[in-house]
């Protein structure tokens, strides 16, 4: 299936950068409307920003006229070398308190902001429909939660503070110096400005470069860690030498762009050295000539060389941001479009189990068709017709592929029909409230998961809230409570990524005691296709019969004798029902494909 990336459009570049145009400034703003819950907090914090920023412009004014009182060149309040010095030093202490406050509540804003960000986008993440994760990988969804998030994050934080505190010091400091010497100025920035630039582009390249050895460091970690992981079939295979042949070649590439970005680098270095050094000697010589003319101060120079190398700090610091700001509206972008994806139309308050309307049981499948959104051109199922009533049990049977999985998600309303349609006690189960229906049905699936916890956990899973005693008493009932009593925690038991790992018959009664809690009106058995050793299977299927009792059934069947003693049996081929009737009346039927696969599954036992 060809899976989609998202996010991505024709705006955004390979690292999901975004063009700063008007629009995209103006959509990225919205995201601050999670600020606004924090505004007077976002507010103080800008309030410290300003006077941070600004009592920093006000260092290079007071280190020059330090200079010029101690050889005698000031006058009033300025003459005296230790008020300015105590001058300097309140200037710092201020800066540093403003700062710290500064970043104090930027903290708060960011981090609340971020947090709530966050809860929406994962419970939008849990309330959007499968056909949503259909289309998209997994890895790309959860990067929206945790690098996209933490770009904005930056952007809330940093950014925006240093943003404004680079502007400020830009424009401040091309005032002050402008004020101090306009001659001066005008020679400072019709060069250093240049250089500066020159510096970020250079820069810029050298960070590419680096990305790119760290991408192809990846791909040699990648080869590792196949290789590692299927040794047993590297080895059988003989392919030793052709796993080291073919890490080398990667790692050769690896090192070629990492030689280059170190040749860019080294190449950087010495124009820092030359390049921007050489511009503020430029300055300070053209300074001094103007000292000596008697047109500035000798301390005038001092501050203005300070400012010189502030501005060319900003003018550096605000390309750097650009890179980050374009980020930052391209993390938003995909955000916000999450953010505005359609849910399901399902419960958003917690309703308890026991509260939810029960049904009756009764299911119809009219003339269903259907195909994945993902493959609208590939029709999966054809003509369904169907009915069981409440109580009654059916089975699916037929070959791999065939649709049967499809026909019970169906059900589920994990997709909607494309035609015909299903009911259940003779309601389409499209004008049904979604929570309800699913609340009625209870599914163990082929394929146990278990969550990392505790098989208590687990357990409860089917019914949040459920009482010690009904765990225990659902766990007797599939046959798991002996196992899990054989483990020296028992319920308590940790399973999953950290824990102890249950075998598939385990975890399959682990999944029927959560579904016996669960206590739903319809059940969808989807039998494992890996086969468990006989006493396993016996025990499996005895907590299966219990699970059964008084319910509406759907099994999906592998092993065909399982399934004698339900009322109807549905053979599926190609997405149609081929045949249908008791396992009597299909097994009498020679030419019939159930009387067939019996006999495969009898002579392959
Ligand atoms: N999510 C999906 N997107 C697109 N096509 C799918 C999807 N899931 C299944 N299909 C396709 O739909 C068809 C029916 O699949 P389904 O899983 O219903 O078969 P099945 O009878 O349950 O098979 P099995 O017994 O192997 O589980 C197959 O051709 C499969 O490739």
């Amino acid at each position: 299936m060809a899976k989609r990336g998202f996010g991505l459009n024709g705006e955004q570049d390979k690292e999901g950068r975004k063009k700063i145009t008007k629009e995209s400034f103006r959509r990225g703003l919205r995201i601050f409307g999670y600020v606004l819950p924090y505004k007077l907090k976002f507010i103080v914090g800008l309030v410290f920003l300003v006077l941070s920023s600004l009592t920093f412009m006000a260092f290079p004014y007071l280190v020059g006229k330090l200079f010029d009182s101690s050889t005698g060149n000031a006058s009033g309040l300025m003459e005296d070398i230790n008020m300015i010095a105590i001058g300097l030093f309140v200037v710092i202490l201020l800066q540093g308190i403003f700062s710290f406050f500064r970043v104090f509540f930027f903290a708060q804003v960011s981090e609340n902001a971020v947090a709530d960000i966050r809860r929406d986008l994962y419970s939008k993440f849990v309330q959007l429909p499968i056909s949503f994760y259909e289309k998209r990988r997994v890895g790309e969804i959860t990067s929206r939660i945790t690098t996209d998030v933490a770009q904005v994050q930056d952007a809330m934080s940093i950014t925006l503070a240093e943003l404004f505190r680079q502007t400020t010091t830009l424009i401040v400091g091309v005032a002050i110096i402008m004020w101090t010497s306009i001659k001066l100025s005008l020679f400072m920035l019709a060069t250093f400005p240049v250089l500066v630039a020159l510096a970020l582009v250079f820069g810029r390249r050298i960070k590419a470069l680096s990305k790119k050895t760290q991408d192809e460091l990846a791909n040699t970690n990648i080869i590792v860690e196949e290789t590692l992981q299927a040794i047993n079939t590297v080895k059988a295979f003989t392919n030793e030498m052709f796993e080291v042949a073919r890490y080398r070649t990667t790692l050769g590439k690896a090192v070629k762009t990492a030689l280059s970005a170190a040749y860019y680098r080294g190449a950087f270095i010495t124009f820092i050295i030359i390049g921007l050094f050489g511009g503020i000697i430029l300055v300070i010589w053209y300074g001094a000539t103007l000292v000596a003319n008697g047109d500035i101060e000798p301390g005038s120079l001092i501050s203005f060389v300070l400012y010189t190398v502030f501005i060319g700090a900003s003018v550096g610091g605000l390309g750097e941001l650009y890179g980050k700001v374009q980020s930052a509206l391209g993390a938003t972008e995909r955000i916000l479009e999450i953010l505005q994806e359609q849910e399901e139309p399902t419960d958003k308050g917690i309703r308890p189990l026991d509260q939810t309307p029960k049904v009756n049981g009764d299911i119809v499948y009219n003339q269903v068709a259907f195909s994945y959104p993902t493959r609208p051109d590939i029709q999966v199922l054809r003509d369904i017709n169907f009915s069981v009533k409440a109580g009654e049990k059916i089975a699916l049977v037929g070959p791999s592929g065939a649709g049967k999985s499809t026909i019970i998600q169906l059900l589920m309303r994990f997709y909607d029909v494309s035609g015909g349609s299903i009911a259940v006690d003779g309601k389409d189960i499209r004008e049904m409230d979604m929570t309800t229906l699913r609340a009625n049905v209870g599914v163990v699936p082929q394929e146990v998961l278990l969550f990392g916890g505790t098989i208590r956990e687990n357990i409860a899973y089917g019914r949040p809230g459920a009482t010690d005693s009904e765990i225990i008493e659902a766990a007797r009932k599939a046959n798991a409570y002996d196992f899990i009593m054989t483990f020296p925690e028992g319920l308590d038991t940790l399973v999953g990524e950290r824990g102890i790992k249950l075998s598939g018959g385990q975890r399959q009664r682990v999944a029927i005691a959560r579904a016996i809690l669960k206590n739903p009106v319809i059940l969808i058995l989807d039998e494992a296709t890996s086969a468990l050793d006989s006493e396993s299977e016996q025990l499996v299927q005895q907590a299966m019969d219990e699970l059964m009792k008084g319910r509406t059934t759907v099994v999906i069947a592998h092993r065909l004798a399982t399934i004698r003693k339900v009322d109807k049996i549905l053979v599926i081929d190609g997405g149609e029902i081929v045949e249908e009737g008791s396992h009597d009346m299909l097994s009498l039927n020679p030419e019939g494909i159930y009387a067939n696969l019996l006999k495969l599954q009898f002579e392959l036992s």
